[in-house]
Formats: structure tokens, sequence, C-alpha cells
């Protein structure tokens, strides 16, 4: 399904948009609740991701397939790791057999875990085996995905001995490994984090039954700040339920928008984001994205409607996602009159003052390159393919724009 946006205007500004909870919370509430069935999640991420994460959890089957959910996938690869009994074969779509998952097998094989791969080296499809882990302590390179950290610590509290983590090389994604522990902590397991160590204490206290609200998705957030930064000075929309205090480090996009003009005001468990300034057509917005990683698109995405020159850094991981979406960036903006130059690990739109018109987006299977072009509707009329990649994160995105008056086809 293609989507056409006719250029459009935001007509409802007073509409209220509830977005579902966050898809990394819910995904490692679900692992717990698992493991912990005494647990009750409230407001659960209806994402495919999640959807696919609760059905994997609940089957009995030998072969689970995962599709495009790459934080599932790591965080299933551990917990059927312990599954004593039981033996599994878990796949994906064909970018998750590129997707790498090499350091978090070897450091759960080396707390004695039987996995094999079962196409290339290093990639999915896995045979996972499940026992009983004797060993505690495990290194692991930290700047290729924090997930791999994140699956390590939500089985760890049913390991015998708990988990003593060593952290090696630059920690990247650090809000998701904080998350992590801070949901392990609300539920009644002890950890600490110290330098580059991290343990979880093995599970001695009974966990008591316990109802966690999730918080709505902020990444899904930041496609209204993205329209409300592209918009006229004065208008503003009111998205729910989220709070100051978030444990999801895309929060930040509070803080980020400040530059394109766009603030934040938190009341009644929503956020209201109006455009207060006019951004200067010589604006230059640098940004480390090392935490965020997930909201590089739509910045870039955003700075580019509005002409500006945005330099980011910190996107290394932006290269193992649901396709390279630094080349995928660079591709589509250009498509749009955009001058972009990327490497590795950062990303340069430079200032410009063209946006073309009836351009086709291509998405590469990757929700985020839908959601973080369709704001560009303000500017001009644009063409979004295969627009149904967006159940990935955020199944009603579309339902949304049309409610705020995107006139789509
Ligand atoms: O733990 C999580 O829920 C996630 C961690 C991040 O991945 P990396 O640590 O691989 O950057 C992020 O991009 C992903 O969407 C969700
Ligand atoms: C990278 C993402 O998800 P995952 O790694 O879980 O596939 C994402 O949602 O942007």
């Amino acid at each position: 399904m293609n989507i056409y946006i006719a250029k459009s205007k935001i007509q409802h500004q007073n509409s209220s948009i509830k977005i579902t909870g966050s898809k990394s919370e819910s995904n490692r509430l679900l692992l717990l609740q698992a493991l912990y069935p005494q647990i009750k999640i409230e407001n659960v991420s209806n994402s495919d991701d999640s959807k696919l994460m609760q059905k994997a959890l609940a089957s009995k089957d030998a072969l689970i397939d995962i599709h495009h959910a790459g934080t599932a996938m790591r965080f299933l690869t551990a917990y059927f790791s312990i599954q004593e009994n039981r033996e599994v074969t878990i796949t994906g779509s064909s970018r998750m057999k590129e997707r790498p998952i090499k350091i978090l097998v070897e450091a759960l094989k080396t707390l004695g875990a039987d996995i094999t791969y079962l196409d290339n080296d290093g990639f999915p499809p896995l045979k996972i085996v499940g026992k009983k882990l004797i060993k505690s302590k495990v290194k692991l390179e930290a700047n290729v995905s924090s997930q791999y950290i994140s699956a390590l610590l939500l089985i760890a509290s049913k390991l015998e001995n708990g988990l003593e983590l060593t952290l090696e090389g630059n920690i990247t994604s650090v809000p998701y490994i904080k998350m992590t522990l801070s949901l392990l902590d609300s539920i009644g397991i002890e950890t600490s984090f110290i330098g580059n160590i991290i343990t979880v204490k093995p599970g001695i206290k009974p966990i008591e039954p316990q109802t966690l609200v999730v918080e709505s998705d902020w990444s899904s957030a930041s496609y209204f700040y993205s329209l409300i930064a592209m918009s006229d000075v004065g208008t503003k929309i009111t998205i729910a339920s989220y709070k100051e205090a978030s444990l999801q480090g895309d929060s930040v996009l509070a803080t980020i928008y400040k530059s394109f003009g766009v603030s934040t005001n938190y009341s009644n468990q929503s956020i209201t984001l109006q455009k207060t300034d006019a951004i200067d057509s010589k604006t230059l917005i640098e940004l480390d994205l090392k935490n965020a990683p997930d909201i590089a698109q739509t910045i870039a995405v955003t700075a580019f409607g509005l002409g500006i020159e945005c330099y980011m850094i910190g996107l290394h991981t932006l290269k193992i996602k649901e396709t390279d979406r630094l080349v995928a960036l660079k591709t589509e903006l250009e498509k749009l009159g955009a001058n972009i130059s990327i490497t590795d690990a950062t990303l340069h739109v430079k200032p410009s003052s063209i946006i073309k018109a009836d351009i086709t987006i291509a998405t590469y299977n990757d929700h985020r390159m839908a959601m973080a072009f369709a704001p560009l509707g303000l500017k001009t009329s644009i063409m979004i393919e295969n627009a149904d990649v967006v159940s990935k994160s955020y199944p009603q995105f579309w339902e949304d724009f049309r409610t705020i008056g995107f006139n789509l086809k």
C-alpha cells in the first residue's frame, strides 16, 4: 500500500492524540512477566513487534519467527537459553538474518548456553537448547547494540548466581540499559551499574504481585515534534500519556526540539507541543545521538524541511537497524533535492531551499523511514511507498495523521 500525501495543513490544533505504550518498555516487561507471571502490565504497546513478542512467549512451537523485531530477537535468544528441556529455532525476516547477534550469543555461551548458528556464523536463525546456566561473569563489547546487554540483564535474576557484566569499549544507547535496570529495580530485583560493571543479584526474594503502567512511546511522539517544528508559529498539539521523568532516552526530544522552535508543556499526563519561534535559515543544529539513535531520521527530515543545516554524530548503530538508515536517508532526502553527506557514524544535512514535489519515498521495510518523511506533507506533496510498514511500532500512525488534518490518498 502506497500513501499519497497531498500538501496538507494541521487542521485540528486541539485534537488530542493517544499513543500506546513504549515498544521498548513493553518488550522488557513482557519478558519479565513470562519469568514472573504475578506481574501485570497496562498500556502495552500495540506495535507488531510487541505482538510478536507476546506470541513468541506464549508459543509452544519449536519454530519462532520474529519477522523484523530486533529487540524481540535479542531478548528471546536470552530467554530461550534458560528454558530447560526446550529446544527452539528462532528466525526472522531476511533483514533479521543480516542483523548481527554474535556478541550476545558468545556472551550466553560463556555463561554455558547451547546455541548454534543454522545459517551464517554470527547471525540468525539460531537453534537454542535451553539449559540451566551456572556461570555468572561475562565481558562483552558494548559499542554495537545495547540490546545484547538488556537481553542478558532481563534473564539475570533467574541465573543461579546472578550476573556480573563487564562492558568493554564505548557504551552505546545507554538510556536503554538504564531503562532495563530501572524496570528490574521497580519489580524488586537488585542491580547496580558502577563504572563499566553491571551486577544483578539472583532472585532470592519473591517478586510481589504488581501492576506496571507503561508510559507511551516517545519515539512515536517524534513525528509530532517534526510536524510542529515545520508548522506556523502558534500551532500546537497534545499527545498522551507522557511524564517528565521518563525511562525512555528519546524523551530528550523535548530538549532537542527547543532548537527547532518547539516548546513542550507537561500536564495531566500529556505533553503539549507548540511552535513558539520561527527558525532563522542560518541556524546550525549539532547533535550527538548515540543515546537516542531512533530519532535521527525524524530530525534529519525536520532539518531538511526547514531548510537548515544539521550535523549529527553518534549514528554508528544506524547501519544495522531495519535497513542501513544512513544510506536510506541520504538516498531518499536527495531525491527531494537535499544535499547530504554521510560517514559510518555521521550525517550532515546542508542548508537548502528547494523541496521537490511528487517524489516517491522508498521505505526499505523500515517503519521509521515512512513516519519520518510523512511530516514533509506540510511542505509538499509526497508519496510514501509501502506505507503499512509503520505497524512495526505505530499501527495507527496514518489514522492519527488523518485526524489532525492530513490529506491522505
Ligand atoms: O533496547 C531497546 O529497546 C532498543 C535499543 C536501541 O537499539 P541499539 O542499542 O541497538 O542502538 C534502539 O535503537 C531500539 O529501537 C530499541
Ligand atoms: C531499531 C528499532 O527496532 P529493533 O532494533 O527492535 O528492530 C526501531 O524501532 O527503530
